[in-house]
């Protein structure tokens, strides 16, 4: 230490010049280390108050105050969050409305959050993550206590009290415990069994509710679709939805055509909400899209939301009873009613007999002779009657029954998903033992959903390879029709960069073919027109159509896309392969349906392109009905896409089939697509078609009576071009028969169809959040074989819990 320094310390410390060299050292010491020790504590003191808030800035650069709720952004979440969950219409255009918004968080409209890891972990920072605080998991102690509340459980172990006091009376301390003490043993391991079994149980739906609740969400990033996880959603991120998606956070409407939102979560109301620029731009969290596409900037994440706030209110009721299991605590508890009646009848004959002195000892005297008899042999003796008793309550109730059913379904379930299988209800387990039809969809599950188009038909010629000798002008229809009327999208990083497709199956193959094999430029081609209209596709039409005006001469143009004899039927001329238009006649027509019925055969799905061009005075007709012209269409041509079969189905089906469960096949795609799917699978022996009533159209059997379609029912293998509501008709028909019925679907139609059936099976991959929620299991890898694989534990549960009855109930009898 200086010499400076040392005085100044002496001078403050007053110390006295006459102090000694080495009292002046201790002196100096404690001022030193009092000194650091003060500094010491302040420093902490400040570190503690400045944990809340923010470090104060540093003195040498205090002119600039960074904070960055504020400084980054130019609007607060406060303010976002009050503008959607209110409906702020006023707030939003003073705010310059969704383009503004969108400004204000620092976010392109186009293209996404343009910034990388850094600005997501920023918006995290400033907005918050998709994740909703959570209820507190139910502790062990609290299954527990639960154990402990049933009657069964109180009954038996009063009995064991009763028994333990009776024993020791009778038979001393060191005896006479075993009866009492060896039900007091039973009773506590039931207890704790089923504690656990219920607390891992709990645990476990914990588990899958965190693996079904991660939903990957389409959203654009720097220019890029792609997929992340709803839990990595940040504020100004822009979402692409689709029918069938949940909307993963509050936000506002970018654009889209005819999104119809269902609120019914939200609200109870099962009307779907049209969402769209000018009236209703607000989009919220935990609501379902109904029909139609869109694109959303999301303004509040997780706890924001209102579906957030909801969400972490609710907790998970786990202690669902499984119908089976209701019923065999029924009868747990009937018999165990049965068994106290019993006891309490044998108590009262027992004592009437010993006291109307009807009773004899070993040696023939009567055990009773009123007051004549030892008060302490009363005693015994009633203590032995009741003994007797409590011995027929205890050996009555079969306790271990409910046990085993929750044992065998809580292990069955870990087994499941083990097999790819999720189970969201557990009654579904049992359930699924006893299914006698299988209802299943065709893309996706029985086939693998990796759609190519591999067949091409200008009119009526089939195009092999070369696209060279197709006309120009037919050529850049098609592109027209392709590249504009579509819900897919198709991104590359540079121009020598590999393409990656988006969006469902169908439209990324026929992209992938038109952009691969057409060389079509889907930028230009969206640049050129402007979309004046959109019919969104959905399963009811199976087909859409845009509206588009073409920037370069303003001509207005209807494109339609979909099911190959839907969009036949809307035409009324084509385009052969050098571009001519020619007359589709009747005799025209039925050559284009022997071509579909060729790729169909051939297990294609058939996807016709059509087009018209309209006057401006038709657009302007056609505006108040805001409807597309659907007639006197020029065909454009026919693309097959094949969709291989999925390697191991044939096998699954025959095993169910053996198994005694009927399969069969309803979906929305062509009647020969369908048919040769089918066969190819087993579902169709060779010889069974429509004529043997094996194989329909939904509208038919839509059109039956409802007698004739109970009678028909049955038979029926394959329905081919079914709605929705066919596909829910034919289950409740199957069910009105008395079938168990098992579902598998993966769209937005088969929803209803889930929701009826006995156990809706969806599709964890393709499947869309809508089916999903509809179902009682989720089939992890979207395979059949792996509804097969369910099946099997069903049956499985239902034979374990079956042996187990028999042995509980003859065990129980054995003692009588
Ligand atoms: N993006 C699309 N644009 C136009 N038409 C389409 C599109 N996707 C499918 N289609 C047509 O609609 C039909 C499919 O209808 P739907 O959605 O009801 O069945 P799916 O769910 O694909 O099949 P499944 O019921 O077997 O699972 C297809 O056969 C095809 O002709
Ligand atoms: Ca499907």
């Amino acid at each position: 230490m200086s010499n400076f320094l040392r005085s100044s310390i002496e001078y403050l410390l007053d110390v006295p010049s006459t102090v000694s060299q080495p009292k002046k050292m201790w002196h100096l010491a404690f001022a030193t280390i009092y000194c650091s020790r003060t500094i010491h504590s302040l420093a902490r003191v400040s570190m503690a108050n400045n944990k809340t808030g923010k470090l104060s800035p540093s003195h040498s650069f205090i002119i600039l105050d960074i904070n960055p709720h504020n400084s980054s952004f130019n609007i607060n979440q406060a303010n976002l969050t009050e503008l959607v969950k209110k409906k702020n219409h006023k707030r939003l255009r003073q705010l310059g409305g969704v383009a503004g918004i969108a400004s204000a968080i620092k976010t392109d409209i186009e293209g996404g959050i343009c910034g990388g890891v850094q600005d997501i972990a920023r918006r995290q920072e400033a907005f918050g993550s998709n994740a909703y605080k959570k209820p507190p998991t139910k502790s062990f102690f609290h299954f527990l206590v639960e154990a402990f509340k049933d009657l069964t459980i109180a009954i038996l172990l009063a009995c064991a009290a009763l028994s333990l006091g009776f024993g020791i009376k009778e038979h001393g301390l060191k005896e006479g415990w075993y009866d009492g003490g060896s039900i007091f043993v039973a009773v506590f391991l039931v207890i704790a069994v089923s504690a656990v079994s219920n607390y891992r149980q709990n645990r476990q739906f914990d588990k899958l509710s965190r693996v079904s609740n991660n939903i990957q969400i389409d959203v654009v990033r720097q220019g890029r679709r792609q997929q992340v996880s709803i839990f990595e959603l940040v504020v100004g991120d822009v979402v692409c939805l689709n029918i069938g998606d949940q909307v993963p956070a509050d936000g506002l409407f970018i654009d889209g055509h005819s999104l119809q939102i269902d609120e019914s979560s939200m609200t109870g109301e099962s009307d779907h909400v049209e969402v769209n620029h000018d009236q209703n731009p607000f989009l919220f969290s935990g609501t379902k899209v109904a029909d139609g596409y869109g694109r959303m900037l999301v303004t509040s994440v997780g706890m924001n939301t209102t579906w957030g706030e909801m969400m972490s209110h609710v907790s998970r009721d786990t202690s669902e009873q499984t119908p089976l299991q209701a019923r065999l605590n029924k009868l747990t508890s009937s018999i165990g009613k049965v068994g106290l009646a019993v006891a309490f009848l044998v108590l009262a004959v027992l004592l009437i007999r010993y006291f109307t002195g009807n009773t004899q000892d070993e040696n023939g005297n009567r055990e009773f002779n009123g007051s004549k008899t030892k008060v302490d042999d009363i005693v015994n003796a009633v203590v032995g009657i009741v003994a007797a008793a409590v011995t027929i309550v205890v050996v009555a109730i079969p306790e271990g029954l409910p046990l085993a059913v929750t044992l065998t379904l809580a292990y069955s379930m870990k087994r499941m998903m083990a097999d790819q299988a999720m189970v969201r209800k557990l009654s579904a387990c049992e359930t699924m033992g006893s299914a006698t039809t299988i209802c299943t969809d065709k893309t996706g599950t029985l086939t693998m959903n990796l759609m190519k188009v591999t067949k091409f038909w200008l009119g009526q010629e089939s195009m092999e390879q070369s696209t060279s000798s197709i006309s120009p002008h037919v050529l850049e229809l098609i592109k027209q029709g392709v590249a504009l009327n579509t819900t897919g999208s198709a991104y590359r990083a540079n121009p020598e960069a590999e393409y990656e497709f988006s969006g469902t199956p169908t439209e990324k193959a026929i992209l992938s073919w038109a952009i691969l094999d057409l060389e079509m430029d889907m930028e230009e081609q969206k640049q050129s027109c402007i979309t004046l209209h959109v019919e969104a596709f959905n399963s009811q039409k199976k087909r859409s159509g845009v509206l588009i005006r073409k920037k370069l001469d303003s001509t207005i143009h209807v494109h339609w896309k979909g099911a190959a004899e839907k969009i036949l039927a809307m035409c009324s001329s084509y385009y052969d392969a050098s571009g001519i238009m020619k007359d589709l006649d009747d005799q025209q027509k039925s050559v284009f349906k022997q071509i579909i019925q060729g790729m169909a055969s051939n297990s294609l799905r058939c996807i016709a392109f059509a087009h018209t061009q309209i006057s401006e005075q038709q657009y302007e007709e056609g505006m108040e009905e805001t409807k597309l012209k659907e007639n006197s269409l020029t065909l454009l041509g026919l693309v097959g896409i094949k969709d291989p079969c999925r390697p191991g189905v044939k096998k699954a089906v025959e095993a169910c089939q053996h198994a005694g469960v009927n399969i069969k096949m309803i979906t929305g795609d062509n009647v020969f697509t369908a048919r040769a799917i089918a066969i190819e699978c087993g579902i169709l022996k060779p010889g069974q078609d429509m004529f043997s009533g094996a194989v329909v159209e939904g509208e038919e059997f839509r059109n039956y009576t409802h007698e004739e379609r109970m009678e028909k029912a049955d038979k029926i293998c394959v329905m081919a071009r079914s709605s929705p509501f066919d596909k829910l008709l034919m289950v409740q028909c199957l069910k009105q028969k008395g079938q168990v019925v098992a579902v598998t679907g993966d769209g937005t139609n088969d929803a209803p169809a889930l929701k009826e059936a006995d156990i809706g099976l969806s599709m964890g991959i393709q499947g869309t959040e809508v089916a999903k929620e509809s179902s009682d299991i989720v089939i992890l890898d979207d395979n059949f074989a792996s509804v097969a694989t369910v099946l099997r534990w069903g049956r499985c549960v239902y034979n374990n819990i079956q042996k187990f009855i028999q042995f509980q109930l003859t065990s129980m009898l054995l003692p009588w």
